[in-house]
């Protein structure tokens, strides 16, 4: 569904990607690892086509078809969707509003109820949220948009362990559940605490240090990998 091919990112002059190739296939899960500012959200934001973050070598495909010519609201429509790390707030545009102008006005209560937001739908979007519940609000708001390849980027930093499950729960839902026209979906978690891997089902894991791809293997075992040796591969 999506594949990064020897994909370097640059913001500005400096080079944050080198040489990245990843492959994410239908049902797939896949969950990135790797020390701060080794450039796991840069590449995120690169498939997402956002602003600053110049792809200068290699080629982004969604679907078999490269996305790097196309706006990050074409990407959208075609089916890319990105919960940020950071996301902004929104004064004066309400979940309600916003469920509307997206055409998910009809699941707002039930997807917000499944992240103990519910009573959060008429306020203006993450304004005044705290960390953990603007964090869990911009699970909601990709769920909401059900785009076919969720990228999540640090979904449970801040989220207090009882919303971890919550937020573990929702993701493995909505990456599980098909399209309307029945096609699988699959997601990309970036994370560095690990605790959303007790909530989800086999994940893919990926180390990223210094903008390379260093290794991969089973979540799991790669996340115990890093708990007591680090970032560096495991010997071969
Ligand atoms: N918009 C930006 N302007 C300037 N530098 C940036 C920008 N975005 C990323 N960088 C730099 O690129 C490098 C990679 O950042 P990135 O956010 O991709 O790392 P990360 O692996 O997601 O880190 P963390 O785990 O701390 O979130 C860092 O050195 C960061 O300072």
């Amino acid at each position: 569904m999506l594949a990064f091919k020897n994909v370097s990112v640059s913001v500005g002059h400096q080079e944050v990607v080198r040489d990245l190739s990843l492959t994410v296939a239908p049902g797939e899960l896949h969950v990135l690892m790797g020390p701060n500012g080794s450039g796991k959200s840069s590449l995120l934001a690169a498939a997402m086509g956002l602003d600053g973050y110049q792809v200068t070598q290699g080629d982004v495909l969604f679907n078999g078809q490269s996305v790097l010519k196309l706006s990050t609201d074409e990407r959208a429509k075609r089916g890319m969707g990105l919960a940020f790390q950071r996301p902004p707030a929104l004064e004066g545009v309400t979940y309600a509003a916003f469920a509307s102008a997206i055409g998910a006005e009809d699941i707002l209560e039930q997807e917000a109820a499944r992240l103990d937001l519910a009573q959060f739908a008429h306020r203006d979007l993450n304004v005044g949220f705290s960390g953990g519940e603007t964090k869990r609000s911009e699970v909601l708001k990709l769920i909401l948009q059900a785009p076919r390849l969720m990228m999540f980027d640090e979904p449970e930093s801040g989220v207090d362990l009882e919303h971890v499950a919550v937020v573990g729960q929702a993701i493995k839902r909505a990456v599980s559940t098909q399209t309307p026209d029945g096609q699988a979906r699959a997601g990309i978690i970036i994370t560095h605490t690990g605790l959303i891997l007790d909530h989800i089902d086999t994940a893919h894991g990926h180390i990223i240090s210094d903008g390379r791809l260093v290794h991969s293997g089973d979540a799991r075992e790669l996340f115990r990998h890093v708990q007591s040796h680090g970032y560096r591969a495991p010997a071969a």
